[in-house]
């Protein structure tokens, strides 16, 4: 029943209809006689988000009474996708919604198509954060994500030519039925400007004199969690002119100065940087940090002085998690609220910043750290910049009492870098701060112990803890596997799967149950049906169902080696080019999808998407080869992309260098999917190993901790004759563009090939032939699949969220009653 009365709204189909026509006529504004999908979808949003208010009301009213500990989730990247089929999933209407939509005329997954993704963010980390909210939701914890409202998300990719182009995505082109804009909820946020002493009832204190200043105006995003009546909200800033300044030039008549300053002042949130590699320390990107820290740190103040007094309850009903370093610049805001606004002495504010701050790092590699130039910091942020010069040496004067003079030691863990540019390491300020440090897989942890943060591992061993990613399983099966859902509810007999999603381990029994197989193996060719059609209105490339569809998708880099992939395509192709007809009857067909973004100033993964669309020219189009290969790049991947590819994957790779992927977390979607894996024993696959047993997916390549020492040999590590073949074919110009290739073809021989593809490629294809030997025993293929399913709840977010609360937050759920 739940689900049925909402609130005041009433969820049956005719209420549903009614509303929506309304929203036609009243928000849409067109005739409730002639309207269009379009249309269609922006009443049908309007009527969603009706019911998501009502919840999101309810769920504050209820939290402001209770007044528990809240968490607050700093990220400035949320890749969101789409929100209208989660929404009704969530709030348990989606079939009334359905029947409401048929009964006008409509098909809901029409309508669905409508919407465009919020691509708020880049990948693994941004996309982490959603999963994140999702689960915080379900679990009526109290909590709020805050972030920042881009008017341009990730960029959309173009394909011309197998050349990637960027193409600026407007999403909010016609509005976003799933925000409220708070036009009264808006901060002022200081940049730049000088300091100034001064004496303040005997105390001499730092005043800062800001040069600019620009207004923060909240857009709130309820976040509906599954099964409950809780909502909570992701309050996303975006940049106004503050009208302090215009006055100014009104006077003297320079009136159009006054509108581009004006429009300067937006600018700040206009775009997302679309690079997830290093740290260009960009001005307008440390604007962009401060800006939302700024805002929601005063939004989070003033919501705790509404109820209380005194700050040393403060760390009692307040938790701040930073996602990566991206938001850590909060911790010198918070001292200098305290210390500057709220007049704490030092040590106060410093105790009371220690026991609210927690942070997760995503990188593996020191170079990944991010580190902001001092002359940057402190001509934008010169009373922070102050602060942390004062953090800095008070945490030596601590280091010296346990380290003595090791200067190698503080100079590697001191906050500031000297060197040819002077730097804040932002990673190290973090790390002084924060009561906790999480990794995000295992693996990772140990490298962070053992490599990255050594000296603060050896200092602070209690502040490292493991928070192994997730993804939420309402997306990534409830919304974009419906039939596996329901095969899965049929034989577990219950639906609370959904929201305890331990309980999946109960398919195990049925592993070899051949009515299951029967259910399960058509539920895959559905979904496969829907990804080949997908695939053909895409690429016009004609796919068999029959054949291996074969998925690596993500975002392109080098460490992820989607290069490897497509030299063992070419290894494939080259052995049914030198096949005779018989040899040809024993291939395994296969169906190669590709699918991910490259910064766009990352050249080399731009050359690789370049070489994977030459080589699916030359195969796709060779009479020798026809169903036998086929490969295909699918464009503009993003959150929906992922949504019709993983559940109609056979197999999906992630050949990351061993110590290189600090967890990944779509190898989490595909498992829930029953798409078995190839993969390196990096990141997170080395725990679903451990859940689901190695037997059950396809591991290969060098091992963490063998990776150092095979790139000391570096010249003498020669990889195997079939890789120099391929790699010559390249260098040759077989798949023409000789030139443009070249400096790949250089990367991975003589010595260079850091991410070592050369020494990988030999296990890598023996994991290759193995998971052909599997899949032409169907039987043992699904039994396989079906214990991926089975062996996936760890990975679910809702494991990762109760882990955080309970291990570094101290928060308690807050259900919603009525
Ligand atoms: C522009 C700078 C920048 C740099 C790094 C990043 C992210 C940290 C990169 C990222 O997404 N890392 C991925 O985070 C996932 C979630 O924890 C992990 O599963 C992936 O292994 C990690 O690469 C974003 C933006």
């Amino acid at each position: 029943m739940f689900g049925l009365m909402d609130g005041f709204l009433k969820n049956d189909s005719i209420s549903l209809q009614k509303d929506i026509l309304d929203h036609v006529e009243f928000t849409v504004a067109r005739s409730r006689f002639n309207f269009d999908d379009f249309e269609a979808y922006q009443a049908l949003a309007h009527s969603v988000r009706d019911r998501l208010i009502e919840r999101w009301h309810d769920t504050h009213q209820y939290f402001k009474k209770k007044d528990p500990k809240r968490i607050y989730f700093l990220s400035l990247e949320f890749l969101m996708g789409r929100s209208l089929t989660n929404s009704v999933i969530n709030l348990g209407i989606q079939d009334q919604y359905a029947d409401a939509l048929t009964q006008l005329g409509f098909d809901f997954e029409v309508l669905a198509e409508q919407e465009g993704d919020a691509a708020l963010g880049n990948g693994g980390l941004a996309r982490l954060a959603a999963c994140q909210m999702d689960s915080l939701a379900t679990l009526d914890y109290p909590a709020w994500g805050y972030g920042l409202r881009y008017q341009y998300g990730l960029f959309r990719q173009i394909i011309v030519d197998g050349f990637q182009h960027e193409q600026p995505d407007f999403w909010l082109n016609f509005g976003n039925p799933w925000e409220i804009e708070r036009v009264h909820v808006s901060y002022p946020v200081k940049f730049y400007g000088t300091l100034k002493e001064e004496v303040l009832n005997g105390k001499k204190c730092k005043i800062w004199i800001p040069g600019e200043s620009v207004e923060a105006v909240a857009y709130d995003n309820p976040i509906p969690g599954y099964g409950t009546r809780n909502a909570i909200n992701l309050r996303l800033w975006a940049a106004k002119p503050s009208d302090q300044y215009d006055m100014e030039s009104y006077t003297t008549g320079d009136y159009i100065n006054a509108i581009v300053s004006r429009q300067k002042a937006e600018t700040i949130s206009n775009v997302l940087y679309p690079d997830d590699r290093s740290y260009q320390g960009k001005e307008l990107r440390l604007k962009q940090q401060y800006f939302f820290v700024s805002a929601s740190l005063q939004d989070i103040i003033r919501r705790f002085k509404d109820l209380h007094r005194n700050f040393d309850e403060f760390p009692e009903k307040v938790a701040l998690q930073i996602n990566d370093t991206h938001p850590s610049i909060s911790i010198a805001e918070v001292m200098r609220m305290l210390v500057d606004e709220e007049h704490l002495d030092w040590s106060k504010a410093w105790d009371i910043a220690c026991r609210i701050f927690s942070v997760t790092i995503h990188a593996v590699q020191p170079e990944g750290l991010e580190k902001i130039p001092v002359d940057l910091l402190g001509n934008v942020l010169p009373r922070h910049l102050e602060i942390i010069y004062e953090i800095n040496h008070r945490l030596m004067e601590e280091l010296k009492k346990s380290f003595g003079q090791d200067y190698d030691k503080l100079s590697r863990m001191s906050i500031i870098e000297e060197g040819a540019v002077k730097s804040i390491r932002m990673a190290n300020l973090s790390l002084a701060c924060c009561h906790t440090v999480n990794g995000v897989s295992r693996v990772h942890l140990e490298t962070l112990k053992t490599r990255v943060f050594k000296d603060f591992y050896e200092l602070w061993p209690q502040k490292f803890q493991c928070k192994t990613n997730g993804v939420t399983q309402r997306r990534w099966i409830v919304v974009s596997n419906p039939s596996l859902c329901s095969i899965i509810s049929k034989w577990l007999g219950t639906e609370a799967w959904i929201r305890n999603v331990d309980l999946i381990a109960g398919l195990r029994e049925y592993a070899k149950d051949p009515d299951l197989h029967t259910e399960w193996k058509n539920m895959k060719r559905v979904n496969k049906m829907r990804l080949a059609e997908y695939i053909e209105t895409l690429t016009s490339v004609k796919v068999s169902l029959d054949a291996m569809f074969d998925v690596q998708i993500k975002r392109i880099h080098e460490y992820k080696r989607q290069l490897l992939n497509i030299l063992g395509i070419i290894h494939r192709y080259d052995c049914i080019k030198n096949m005779d007809e018989s040899d040809k009857r024993r291939v395994v067909p296969r169906v190669c999808i590709i699918g991910g973004k490259a910064a766009p100033g990352y050249e080399v993964a731009k050359k690789i998407i370049k070489l994977c669309h030459a080589v699916a020219d030359k195969v796709n189009n060779d009479p020798d080869v026809g169903d036998l290969l086929k490969v295909v790049f699918i464009p503009d991947y993003n959150v929906s992309v992922a949504e019709l590819v993983i559940p109609g994957s056979d197999l999906s790779q992630h050949l990351s260098t061993a110590g290189h992927e600090a967890s990944g977390t779509g190898c989490m979607k595909f498992l829930m999917n029953g798409c078995l894996l190839l993969a390196t024993a990096d990141g997170s696959a080395v725990e679903i190993a451990e859940e689901i047993g190695a037997e059950n997916m396809f591991l290969f390549g060098a091992k963490v901790d063998e990776v150092p020492a095979l790139r000391e040999k570096g010249t003498t590590l020669k990889g195997s004759l079939q890789f120099a073949r391929v790699v010559r074919m390249v260098r040759d110009g077989y798949f023409g563009f000789k030139d443009y290739f070249k400096s790949l073809c250089d990367n991975v021989e003589d010595g260079g090939d850091f991410y070592l593809l050369g020494y990988d490629f030999a296990s890598y294809l023996e994991a290759q032939a193995a998971a052909d030997r599997a899949f032409v025993d169907q039987e043992k293929w699904t039994q396989m699949s079906i214990l991926s399913t089975a062996g996936s709840g760890k990975f679910s977010s809702d494991r990762t969220i109760e882990e955080y609360a309970e291990q570094s937050w101290g928060i308690e759920p807050c259900k919603c009653p009525f």
